[in-house]
């Protein structure tokens, strides 16, 4: 009996690295009857007495877990939006990171497309990488295009770490990952464009290494709605609004229309910025009005 850690599923198979080995496995019958599938990121016990093709006897518990990529006990996500093409967009940065916030999963920011962009959007995204650093987030300005000296000092984010990458089509994700691990070779725009499929359709979602931390090679949070989240849960997603919250008047408190809001005072007061809380009421406004599920 040994524990390790699955890195890899295709069609029935789990790879699962333990001290430095990887061991194929297959999953015990049992878990198929009561329903349960050990994901790419598991802790597992496995027993490995047969070299060729050992079982995995038992999924350890989950500290969180995603459908897509479907991956277990993840660390962090990488955010990846840039800087121009396409346009830097903060409503759906926003909106990355309250569903990665909600999923307990802490968010990192990395803005890519430095080396393209002119001295005035350089002025704009520089303000907003600021704003972004003074909620508490870490936030990273960079450019795929450069040398791997420069690249190598982001590898410290990955270390010791399973990540997620998020972002929006066209953004360099496969660009940032195949700059920072040119072994991994993913495919990016530039070559597979013109397939005019998508790309990540038959592909297995792998664990890669990336400096010492493990990195999902396929990108994740495909759908953008806010179906998991409830309006009272809303206000923990953005950590700027829930400092405030213990100082609203009012015990449950949305921070809408309520008076005394803590909240509400802090943007006036310029310490909320307006747009993060305009995107929260919108936010707000979304799930309020999303059809109730039975
Ligand atoms: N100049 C410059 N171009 C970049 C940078 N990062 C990515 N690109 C270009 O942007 C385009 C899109 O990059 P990809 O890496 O395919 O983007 P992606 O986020 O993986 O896109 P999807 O696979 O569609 O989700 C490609 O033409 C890249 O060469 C960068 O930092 N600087
Ligand atoms: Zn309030």
């Amino acid at each position: 009996m040994a524990e390790g850690r699955i890195i890899k599923a295709i069609s029935g198979f789990y790879y699962v690295k333990s001290d430095g080995e990887v061991h194929q496995c297959r999953g015990r019958g049992i878990f198929r009857k009561k329903n349960i599938t050990p994901l790419v990121g598991d802790f597992v016990v496995f027993d490995k007495n047969n070299p060729d093709e050992g079982y995995v006897l038992e999924v350890k518990p989950r500290k969180n877990e995603l459908i897509r990529p479907p991956v277990a006990n993840i660390d962090q996500a990488i955010i990846v939006s840039s800087a121009t093409m396409p346009d830097f967009n903060p409503l759906l940065l926003d909106r990355f990171l309250v569903l990665i916030e909600s999923k307990g999963i802490k968010p990192i920011v990395f803005v890519t497309k430095k080396d393209i962009i002119s001295e005035s959007q350089r002025q704009l995204i520089d303000g907003y990488v600021r704003e972004y650093q003074q909620i508490g987030y870490e936030v990273e300005l960079l450019s795929s295009k450069e040398n791997l000296d420069e690249l190598r000092k982001l590898e410290t984010y990955f270390s010791n770490n399973v990540s997620v990458i998020a972002g929006q089509s066209g953004v360099g994700k496969s660009s940032f990952l195949n700059a920072i691990n040119p072994l991994l070779q993913l495919k990016t725009d530039d070559i597979s464009k013109s397939l005019g499929r998508g790309k990540h359709t038959t592909r297995h979602v792998e664990l890669v290494e990336v400096a010492d931390g493990l990195v999902a090679d396929t990108p994740g949070f495909s759908t953008l709605d806010f179906n998991e989240i409830e309006a009272n849960e809303l206000d923990e997603c953005f950590p700027e609004i829930n400092e405030q919250k213990p100082y609203c008047k009012f015990r449950g408190c949305m921070h809408n229309k309520e008076p005394k809001c803590a909240v509400k005072q802090a943007v006036e007061k310029g310490e909320i910025s307006n747009k993060r809380y305009e995107h929260y009421i919108s936010f707000l406004n979304e799930i309020n009005s999303r059809k109730p599920r039975y």
